[in-house]
């Protein structure tokens, strides 16, 4: 049975003095959790800062972007091997703000997937359609298409102990979060689609949903078989709305 995934993105937010306070937050609100992991990725500077604060407890680091280059004349860029000696584990890639403000593209995104397995990172995957793709039926197409470009390019394989996580874009951060059975349809849609290439491998994926989960929908959103825990935006960077809903996802891990 697959083990849920809260993650909290934390996006450009945060300075020292927060990165200190919601992780301490953190680590007394989830003190008790067993039956979900939870990783949180707090913007590069304070990755450090974060690893000692959350040492010791079951809390994982998690980084919001990977640079393809693994070293050299890349001025302002971050390499797998650099997240991996600061500690990170989980790294976010494909995120539809990156994919939209930096233009980057499906091929680029699955060459960051490729760079992460070689240093033996997790890439979260992200991946969903636009409100008008969503509107014009295209959401599995969108989806296949953006799954493919890591299937074409590495095999199914890769997908071995990595995260997808499905955000409509047009649920992120507008407090429109998918229904459950929306979510879950489209969910099950990616596991059938990685299954055509190889089951077991689509049947251990872990598959996050994300778009303005909070401490209210949560708990519903959890029931439905192929939703594996979260991405978390905006409500990752308050204590209690995040520890809400990693104990709806334990509860519904326990509960399954
Ligand atoms: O990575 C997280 C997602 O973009 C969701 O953000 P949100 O929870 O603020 O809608």
């Amino acid at each position: 049975m697959r083990h849920p995934l809260v993650m909290g993105n934390w996006k450009l937010n945060g300075n020292k003095q927060m990165t200190g306070d919601l992780i301490d937050g953190l680590r007394k609100a989830l003190s008790g959790v067993d039956g979900c992991d939870v990783a949180i990725a707090p913007p590069v500077i304070y990755l450090d800062q974060a690893k000692h604060a959350l040492s010791g407890s079951h809390i994982s680091l998690g980084a919001q972007n990977v640079d393809i280059n693994l070293s050299g004349a890349f001025t302002g860029d971050i390499s797998a091997e650099m997240l991996k000696d600061i500690g990170a584990k989980y790294i976010i890639i494909g995120h539809s703000e990156r994919r939209t403000y930096h233009k980057e593209s499906d091929e680029f995104i699955a060459k960051k997937f490729a760079v992460l397995k070689e240093a033996g990172l997790i890439p979260v995957l992200c991946i969903g359609e636009t409100e008008s793709e969503n509107e014009a039926g295209k959401t599995e197409e969108v989806c296949a298409r953006q799954i493919d470009a890591v299937l074409n390019a590495l095999g199914a394989d890769a997908f071995k102990d990595a995260v997808i996580a499905y955000e409509p874009i047009w649920a992120i951060g507008t407090g429109k979060s998918a229904t459950p059975v929306q979510a879950q349809a489209i969910h099950q849609f990616i596991r059938q689609h990685i299954a055509k290439k190889d089951a077991a491998i689509a049947e251990q994926v872990i598959i996050q949903y994300g778009g303005s989960v909070n401490d209210k929908n949560a708990a519903e959103l959890f029931t439905q078989p192929d939703i594996d825990g979260a991405l978390v935006g905006g409500a990752s960077l308050k204590a209690d709305a995040f520890a809400v809903i990693v104990n709806a996802a334990a509860a519904a891990k326990n509960a399954g």
